[in-house]
């Protein structure tokens, strides 16, 4: 992904974050830097009504924590999805399965539900914490149809335009629990009512209660608010946008590229739950039927990759291949088949030298430094200290240390001073991550057109950087995580133009022919594949 200092994330820790405290223990909290958190507008400031038992504060300045706070009446899993998706829309968490179901563990969930409102609820169960992924998730990738349908229900437009965060999260978990979830309405209009008021005010909770009995009634008679898909491509898309819930730049750039059913398509993928593929860590003598035995202990449904060995695929059950310790121990790692399809395009022999000029947090590294088996060399650049240290460690875990060196470092600055080449470069580039959305929920609403320009412009930089490295007769290969044809194909053919010393090395002798472009690229397409949508052209120098 490509990293700014100017992120939202950064921007609200320096502005708000510091002082979280103290505005807890007023009755106001102004999220003055708010941003992305409707469809419809921008919402700049917005305030937060708490009730007024947070503000008893001990004497350090946070909150007290003991059982007067805790609060029966309100379902875990919607106190906890309220805040998350509060501080998700802030930048200070991250939407992505994994890191939900990683790092949410119950007491951590409830740490920030108590920070943030004031109360805890009952302890969170592994239930409570599957359902929070789900609400997360959902209410994330379906915000512009959940906006559209709580607009259409508001009294008027200036009530849904003036709403408070807090209260607009509360009501997209309503509605998309009912529409997409089709849980009993009544319990979720009674949960909800509930969460509002002991979160806000009961006048919040009384207008939760007649938005969320209305959406039931229009349900129930099978007339919720239509979407309209007409007029001019402008309005059509903008109708498409709000239908499938994305991006209105994002479903012109889709139509124009792939034509109006591949979009819709892709859409629809973006919008399913995701599955994951485990890798068995080969490095420390683990193989895939080893992984497959360990996945049978924990009843975990799984189904072996069909492309790559020492891969498994599961849909379900990620929490208990957490608990079970199988990512801390190193004993496999959560990896794309996609992206394991570019290491098999690199393929990496042992006693070759390979440089992974965007290597962190080491994904590709990790796989490539198995593949090596003890023998060659693996030099692992970063711009990003900090993930290149999580790489370093990650790489000790899985026991392929020994044949890895990071290196922080510019690759623009770093390849003008090299004195070595490499026979193999693998430039995994910062790009938009647009083949990966099912995963990353929130990557839709983040990511902005104008982000594309200056990613072609650092894409080019890069691959002029990384192809200063090879040696002749070696080989450069250039992978994103993008559908984009204009951070894919065309960077690459650009590329070609400005060197003619390279050409094209089809990757047919590498992956399935099903991946393989006509112009012999690699490319997984989310819709056909059912993978993350990835890119790799492999390039060879001439002697
Ligand atoms: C797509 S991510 C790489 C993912 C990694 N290959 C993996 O498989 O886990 C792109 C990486 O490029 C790094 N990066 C961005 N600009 C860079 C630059 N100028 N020099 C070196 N690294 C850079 C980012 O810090 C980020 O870690």
């Amino acid at each position: 992904m490509m990293q700014t200092s100017n992120s939202p994330a950064s921007s609200f820790r320096h502005t708000i974050m510091p002082s979280l405290p103290q505005l807890l223990s007023g009755r106001i909290l102004h999220f003055a830097k708010l941003s992305a958190t409707s469809s419809y507008e921008s919402h700049s400031t917005k305030q937060v009504k708490f009730p007024k038992k947070i503000s008893r504060k001990t004497d350090s300045g946070s909150p007290p924590r003991n059982t007067q706070n805790l609060n029966l009446e309100v379902s875990p899993h919607r106190a906890v999805s309220a805040v998350r998706l509060m501080r998700i829309e802030l930048g200070g968490a991250f939407a992505d399965l994994l890191n939900e179901q990683g790092k949410g563990s119950g007491e951590n969930e409830m740490g920030y539900v108590e920070r943030t409102l004031g109360f805890r609820t009952r302890h969170l169960e592994d239930r409570d914490l599957r359902l929070v992924t789900e609400v997360v998730g959902g209410t994330i990738r379906w915000r512009r149809y959940l906006d559209h349908l709580i607009l259409s229900l508001c009294h008027d437009e200036s009530t849904f335009r003036s709403m408070e965060p807090l209260l607009l999260q509360i009501l997209r978990i309503g509605f998309y629990e009912i529409t997409k979830l089709d849980m009993p309405s009544y319990a979720v209009v009674d949960e909800n009512v509930k969460l509002a008021k002991v979160a806000l005010r009961s006048g919040a909770g009384n207008l939760v209660n007649g938005i969320l009995r209305k959406l039931i009634v229009l349900k129930e008679s099978d007339s919720l608010p239509a979407v309209k898909v007409d007029g001019d491509d402008r309005q059509q898309a903008r109708g498409l946008a709000t239908l499938y819930s994305h991006p209105v730049w994002m479903v012109r750039r889709w139509t124009k590229y792939f034509g109006w059913d591949e979009a819709i398509k892709l859409m629809t993928w973006n919008n399913s739950s995701p599955s994951f593929s485990l890798r068995a860590n080969t490095g420390k003598g683990l193989t895939g039927a080893d992984l497959v035995s360990r996945l049978k202990m924990l009843k975990v449904p799984h189904e072996p990759s069909l492309y790559l060995d020492d891969f498994v695929r599961i849909k379900t059950g990620m929490q208990n291949v957490i608990q079970a310790g199988l990512l801390k121990e190193g004993f496999c790692a959560v990896q794309d088949e996609s992206a394991g399809l570019v290491v098999s395009i690199v393929d990496p022999q042992p006693g070759e030298s390979i440089i992974d000029c965007c290597a962190a947090p080491g994904g590709k590294t990790l796989f490539m430094a198995s593949r090596l088996n003890g023998q060659g060399t693996l030099f692992a650049v970063d711009i990003n200290e900090g993930r290149l240290r999580i790489l370093k460690e990650t790489a000790k875990l899985h026991q392929v240390i020994d044949v890895i060196s990071t290196i922080h470092a510019d690759l623009r600055t770093f390849s003008t001073d090299k004195v070595v080449e490499w026979d193999k470069v693998l430039l995994d580039a910062p790009c938009s991550g647009l083949g990966v959305l099912s995963k990353r929920a929130d990557l839709r609403w983040n990511r902005k057109q104008e982000d594309m320009e200056q990613l072609k412009h650092l894409q080019d930089e890069l691959l002029d950087s990384a192809s200063r490295l090879v040696k002749p007769g070696g080989v450069i290969i250039y992978s994103t995580c993008s559908i984009d044809p204009e951070e894919n194909e065309e960077r690459i053919e650009a590329f070609l133009l400005r060197h003619p010393e390279f050409e094209i090395d089809p990757v047919n002798r590498y992956v399935p022919e099903d991946f393989v472009t006509t112009r012999g690229f690699y490319m997984s397409n989310p819709v056909k594949h059912e993978l993350d949508g990835a890119f790799a052209a492999r390039l060879a120098r001439s002697q």
